[in-house]
């Protein structure tokens, strides 16, 4: 499987705070990778550091073979790495379908109409303002903003956190046939369970670097790592 996005020795500061020492990774095409941590580990740090948002100190970042450390995060979105940030980033003022069709890029080969398909309560709420909507709703508008943006990655901040279990169960299914659509994902996830249905290989970051790195059988089976590392007992 060829690589979409490889990462090596990114090395990421706030202030004086070396915050991310060291991380490598690497999402291949076709698949969901997890990356997963305890609270204040540097997941959020890492997807901002790989797609622009933030500026690595250190680091070597490859996507779909070119070199794009140091770009900004709007060069990086016009490659096709999108980041669904934890706040979402919509615009409240706006309707669900004003939102959406700021986003459509271009040759974009997502469309409207794929977008209601794939998420028929946007459909039902198009009329209404995005900040009327339920958390789960922004969210999947948010992951609606990014696919008509054309992303030949998608990079997923937490995107059910704080969502009832049918939501969770919906973003889920979501996810699953972006990935289907070919879209590689890497995904910061806290939800083992949700993990467990959708990674196929899984990082656990500890204190910024990658202390661990399975694939999803070998992690799933792996109560140590699950202890060690997220504090989870088996049960
Ligand atoms: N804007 C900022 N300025 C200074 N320090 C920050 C900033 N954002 C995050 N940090 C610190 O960087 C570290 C990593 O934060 P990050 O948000 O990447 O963690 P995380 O693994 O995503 O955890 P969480 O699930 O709590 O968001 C934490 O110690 C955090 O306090």
């Amino acid at each position: 499987m060829s690589i979409a996005l490889q990462v090596e020795n990114l090395n990421t500061f706030y202030g004086k705070s070396h915050i991310l020492q060291g991380i490598g990774l690497e999402v291949r095409e076709g698949e969901i990778v997890a990356l997963l941590g305890r609270n204040g580990a540097g997941k959020s740090t890492t997807l901002k550091s790989v797609c622009g948002a933030l500026r690595p100190a250190q680091g070597a970042i490859r996507f779909r073979g070119k070199d794009i450390a140091g770009w900004p995060a709007f060069r990086a979105a016009q490659e096709g790495l999108l980041l669904v940030p934890e706040d979402r980033g919509i615009f409240g003022l706006l309707t669900v379908e004003e939102n959406l069709r700021i986003s459509q890029r271009k040759g974009s080969p997502w469309s409207l109409k794929d977008i209601y398909r794939m998420f028929p309560r946007l459909e039902e709420r198009r009329r209404n303002n995005g900040g009327q909507l339920s958390g789960g709703e922004q969210q999947m508008l948010s992951i609606a903003r990014a696919l008509l943006n054309h992303p030949r990655l998608l990079m997923l901040d937490e995107p059910v956190e704080g969502l009832a279990p049918v939501i969770v169960d919906e973003i889920v299914n979501q996810v699953l046939e972006i990935k289907q659509r070919g879209i590689p994902i890497l995904i910061v996830e806290q939800n083992l369970a949700v993990c467990a249905k959708i990674a196929d290989r899984n990082y656990i970051i500890e204190l910024g670097k990658i202390a661990y790195h399975a694939d999803a059988v070998t992690f799933a089976n792996d109560d140590e790592a699950r202890d060690r590392y997220l504090g989870v007992k088996a049960d």
